[in-house]
């Protein structure tokens, strides 16, 4: 049909309905600041049957996180509906996602995460006791191999999800295929994706005997209860519960991990940081030497340094779009973007911005100095957790997760990089980047 003459310009490739989908693939990180370049501050990326519209200046992203004329639910909805399972109906998908939105909210909010600090610490010195005194390892497995089971143990209850090695291995294997393939899946019909398929479905099963175990022991009092009991009461459609179950493991490891990686990643290779957080640490818990120090919130609020690093970290690493869907034609700039339209933002992008983020290539925590943490608010221009009604609702808790790592890593182990630090794949727009390639560590006990 004739589109409004103020359209923004579009990008369609030469293949109808297919569009700009191959260019885009790609690369879509670089696409879009290509077009941006080469098209202006909004435009319109048609691909696979769908209109992608991308708003780079503040009038668009301010619209973005504002305006009544989007809707974020209608956004994720066939996202989800892809990657879970075929079909929950409209109407429940609707009521579920309020629903469970504010129960995950309510559960790991700031004003909780005491309850989470004293088991995260346990769980993470118990899996680092598996890398022994010293050795040479890829970071990301590393980090992988002890954040993984202890973040896992601490939503979904200890020892529910298979976490011992051999079972582990099994486990991480399929979460990584499903990880790597989310996006692609989110957009493609099934057949495209049989691998991606094999392993959603080895994940549902898993979740399936862990929501029956669950459903069989008897329950606790509230504060005691796991984050997936809390879900479990709050499911509408028992049979749901596997699915969201598992969009819960997704959405608490898929950029807690990577953002873990850089963090260190970033750290080890800015030796006057990596030499003032030690001081710090030095400072809060003494020489070299103790067995498993623990680690308290109010210990993490005295190490400063290390927590403007890994926001820092997320600023540099954040996801490469976010998205609602136009539900009413909106006006911004000189262009009235579609109803049917997806609205997109890209944090990543938008953390290049040199009005809020002089030199913004530069890994340079001191510029989280400006941030009032103490009220908790990030940066001026920081979006990498979304704003506003449906920000992350574990923004905090990542942010802990990450913090007592780095503290634990550090305070044990003299760590040094063997490899460059990989650039960002190319590949992903949602969720935090991941690193291309390895980059091996060398770790032996710290003097
Ligand atoms: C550094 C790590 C993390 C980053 C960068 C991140 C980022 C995000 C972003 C960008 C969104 C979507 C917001 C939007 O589209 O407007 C989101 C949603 C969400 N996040 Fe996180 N997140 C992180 C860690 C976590 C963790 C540890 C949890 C565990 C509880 C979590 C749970 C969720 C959930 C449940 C949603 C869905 C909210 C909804 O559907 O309305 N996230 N996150």
């Amino acid at each position: 049909q004739p589109r409004n003459r103020n359209s923004p310009p579009c990008i369609s490739g030469w293949i109808p309905w297919f569009g700009a989908a191959f260019q885009f693939g790609k690369a879509p990180l670089e696409f879009i600041e290509q077009a941006r370049v080469k098209y202006g501050p909004v435009f319109t990326v048609f691909a696979l049957g769908n209109r992608f519209t991308f708003v780079t200046e503040e009038e668009g992203i301010e619209a973005f996180f504002t305006s009544k004329d989007l809707d974020f639910e209608q956004a994720v909805q066939p996202t989800i509906q892809r990657t879970i399972k075929a079909s929950i109906p409209a109407d429940i998908f609707y009521r579920n996602h309020t629903r469970l939105y504010l129960t995950i909210k309510g559960k790991v909010s700031l004003s909780r995460l005491y309850l989470f600090a004293g088991t995260l610490c346990k769980e993470l010195h118990e899996h680092m006791d598996h890398l022994g005194t010293s050795g040479t390892e890829n970071l990301s497995d590393l980090i992988r191999s002890v954040m993984y089971p202890a973040t896992i143990n601490i939503l979904f209850g200890k020892g529910v999800c298979p976490t011992n090695k051999s079972d582990m291995k099994e486990f991480e294997g399929h979460f990584q295929k499903y990880d790597e393939d989310f996006e692609y899946a989110s957009q493609m019909p099934a057949y495209f994706m049989s691998n991606w398929s094999k392993s959603k479905k080895w994940l549902l099963k898993m979740f399936e005997n862990v929501v029956s175990d669950a459903e069989r022991v008897s329950r606790p009092e509230s504060d005691s209860k796991t984050v997936l009991q809390h879900l479990l009461d709050n499911v509408h459609g028992k049979h749901l519960a596997p699915n969201y179950a598992l969009l819960l493991l997704w959405a608490s490891q898929a950029n807690a991990m990577p953002v873990a990686f850089w963090t260190l990643a970033f750290i080890l290779s800015h030796p006057s940081i990596y030499k003032n957080i030690m001081e710090d640490i030095v400072s809060v818990f003494g020489k070299a030497g103790k067995e498993n120090i623990e680690v308290s919130e109010d210990d993490l609020k005295k190490l400063l340094l290390i927590k403007w690093c890994i926001l820092e970290a997320i600023r540099l690493r954040s996801p490469g779009a976010i998205t609602k869907k136009v539900v009413n034609p909106l006006k911004i700039q000189t262009f009235t973007i579609p109803a049917g339209d997806m609205l997109m933002v890209s944090p990543y992008w938008a953390h290049r911005n040199t009005k809020y983020f002089p030199d913004p290539e530069t890994f340079k925590p001191d510029r989280w100095k400006e941030a009032n943490l103490e009220k908790n608010a990030f940066l001026d221009g920081f979006m990498a957790f979304g704003r506003g009604k449906h920000q992350c609702p574990g923004r905090w808790l990542a942010v802990m997760e990450v913090h007592m790592l780095v503290v634990l890593l550090l305070y044990k182990y003299e760590l040094i990089l063997l490899d460059p630090v990989p650039k960002e794949s190319p590949l992903h727009l949602v969720g935090t980047q991941q690193p291309m390639g390895a980059c091996r560590v060398q770790y032996k006990p710290r003097q």
